[in-house]
């Protein structure tokens, strides 16, 4: 069946096909290699193991989602991307050469969730400045229609909204032209309306066939932008593929509804149904079959109301992988005590 989100997407697809094709016909600066290759990458901060080997390649042009769960490594692997923290073991190259070299040929722009702006600087100055840094930046007024804020140019950094400051960060990413993007949760703080001035800009730029490694907790914004999904738990790569192929991995279908005083147990014991979370009235099951589980819900509840039966959406995917990722490792925990326990007795 088509329908218009599916025609949407099936557009964006075709699109996505065309960008690759820009991408590798030298529309920019001579590149070569992998936009970005990790490997092996692991960072501890005293006993905390941020990254545990992190192994990524993403291909020139491919516009990339990290996901994961808050301290799930996303802004470290980030930060060792770009050669702002030193990996303790394992190597970054960014279209062929070290992070450093491929920043100073204006190769890289990146968005970063800290760093202060200037305060007393202007906007328009601010992106001049960081302008002047580099070989053959946009023209300042480009950069900041491109993030637009051409009407906050001579507004000191210091006045601005978080949404405002957030879009100033990325005129700054964008003014040294660069191949690869790299945007550390770049939609924090926006208003809807920024998000979606935002990302009609990013879709201009990757059109052209810019590779794009972005890090959010927006799933709707991986689901809706990136080529591929990289989810991130505990310091590890856990899946990695389109977003379509990481729905894939969890099966099944859920159903929503209002059932005034469910009980979650017996609802728990309805054919098809693998899992029940009630909040108040509203109730949704996770089903294997929802269709037995409909059928067996309508006459056991007559009350229930607004049903809705729908397939698995990015968010429920990512919940489940992410906590299917937290049981395996308290199992290899709990079997790495056991084996510690035997041994010591
Ligand atoms: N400079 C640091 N010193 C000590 N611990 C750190 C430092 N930076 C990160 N960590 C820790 O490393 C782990 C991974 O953090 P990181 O910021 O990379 O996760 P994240 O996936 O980006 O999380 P979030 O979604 O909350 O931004 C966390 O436990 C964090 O507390």
């Amino acid at each position: 069946m088509t329908t218009p989100s599916s025609t949407a997407r099936s557009r964006t697809n075709s699109s996505r096909t065309s960008r690759r094709r820009t991408a590798s016909s030298g529309a920019f600066p001579a590149t070569t290699g992998m936009a970005v290759h990790l490997s092996g990458l692991v960072k501890s901060y005293g006993h905390v193991h941020a990254v545990r080997g992190v192994d990524l390649d993403i291909a020139p042009g491919e516009v990339v989602a990290l996901l994961g769960p808050n301290g799930a490594g996303k802004s470290t692997t980030v930060d060792m991307l770009l050669g702002l923290a030193r990996p303790d073991q394992g190597t970054v190259s960014l279209f062929g050469v070290e992070p450093a070299q491929a920043v100073a040929q204006g190769h890289v722009g990146a968005m970063l969730q800290a760093g202060s702006l200037l305060p007393d600087a202007t906007v328009g100055e601010l992106v001049a400045m960081f302008a002047a840094l580099h070989r053959a930046p946009l023209p300042v007024k480009e950069a900041l229609e491109r993030a637009g804020i051409a009407d906050l140019a001579d507004r000191p950094t210091g006045k601005l909204s978080g949404g405002q400051a957030q879009r100033v960060r990325f005129a700054l990413a964008v003014v040294p032209d660069p191949v690869l993007l790299v945007l550390d949760e770049p939609t924090v703080g926006m208003d809807v309306e920024s998000r979606r001035a935002f990302w009609a800009s990013m879709r201009d730029l990757t059109a052209a066939g810019r590779t794009v490694l972005f890090a959010t907790h927006y799933l709707d914004e991986a689901d809706d932008y990136a080529d591929r999904v990289v989810l991130m738990r505990s310091g590890r790569i856990i899946a990695d593929g389109t977003a379509a192929a990481i729905k894939n991995q969890v099966s099944g279908r859920r159903i929503s509804a209002r059932l005034p005083g469910a009980d979650a147990a017996r609802l728990g014991a309805l054919p098809g149904v693998s899992e029940v979370a009630v909040h108040g009235d509203q109730v949704t099951l996770h089903c294997t079959d929802a269709d037995a589980a409909l059928r067996a819900l309508l006459p056991a509840y007559e009350q229930a109301a607004d049903i809705e039966v729908r397939s698995v959406d990015l968010e429920d995917a990512v919940v489940a992988l992410t906590s299917a990722a937290e049981d395996q490792a308290k199992d290899r925990a709990g079997k790495l005590a056991a084996e510690d326990r035997r041994s010591s007795s």
